[in-house]
């Protein structure tokens, strides 16, 4: 999409292709689900047409008013979820680093124990009644979001006999249009299970890792009451955020 001989990228309000140098292959055998997912022929790439670029959008109705707090959302009146208390916060930015304003961000994540509300989930850690797991926001002028959540669990997988997934938590970002959407995970500063993780493996570059990894912050902590971690999502361009569970297959 760039104009020849500059490196400006012209305003033509179609989105663009994800850089597939930077984000990580559909196929990473380490990785086993991926196998079966990803692509096995060469992918095609259509124009935009009327439906990618005019919608259809959500209804920014639908979030209410404990959606961005998982610590309560799925609690009995007066109870709340067990764990570490955290806010997770940060912004949307586009590729120039301005914040992206009326994106819906929806996040799901395993409990304090690691384990999922989900019927597949099987593991050992119990299900905490107060705690659902879901929530979602719409990032506000600046492209700002914050959440209110416990710190989720780590948990084995059955990809390698010993593979644990570092604590993460999922996000989806939904922007102005169908095409506009990207689903990653974001990891916790300091979890020795990163470096570990096959899923995190199939990343090559390493400052691409570390954007996934939010940061401890203490200016933003709650004394009494929470820690807090900062994660910046970057939609394309060169600096994106990657693309995780990425066996989609556009
Ligand atoms: O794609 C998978 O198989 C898979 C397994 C475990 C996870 O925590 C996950 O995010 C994805």
């Amino acid at each position: 999409m760039t104009e020849p001989g500059s490196n400006r990228t012209p305003e033509t309000g179609a989105f663009f292709q994800r850089d597939r140098q930077w984000h990580p292959p559909a196929f990473t055998p380490g990785y086993k689900s991926s196998v079966l997912r990803s692509p096995q022929k060469a992918l095609v790439a259509f124009d935009n047409t009327l439906s990618e670029l005019a919608g259809p959008v959500f209804g920014h109705a639908l979030v209410g008013e404990l959606d961005n707090d998982l610590i309560h959302n799925f609690a009995r009146p007066g109870e709340s979820a067990i764990g570490e208390r955290i806010i997770v916060h940060g912004r949307v930015l586009d590729e120039r680093g301005k914040g992206v304003s009326g994106m819906l961000l929806e996040f799901w994540q395993a409990n304090a124990g690691g384990r999922y509300r989900h019927k597949k989930d099987g593991y050992l850690a119990p299900l905490d009644p107060n705690f659902g797991g879901c929530g979602r926001t719409i990032t506000g002028e600046d492209g700002g979001y914050a959440f209110r959540t416990v710190r989720p669990g780590p948990y084995p997988w059955p990809n390698g006999p010993n593979d644990w997934r570092p604590a993460h938590i999922h996000f989806s970002v939904f922007g102005h249009g169908f095409a506009q959407r990207l689903i990653t995970q974001m990891y916790f500063e300091g979890d020795p299970l990163i470096w570990r993780c096959p899923i995190v493996g199939g990343i090559s570059n390493k400052a691409a890792i570390e954007a996934l990894i939010a940061a401890l912050d203490m200016q933003s902590a709650i004394p009494m009451d929470a820690l807090a971690y900062k994660f910046d999502i970057v939609l394309r361009g060169r600096r994106s955020t990657l693309f995780e569970n990425r066996p989609e297959r556009n």
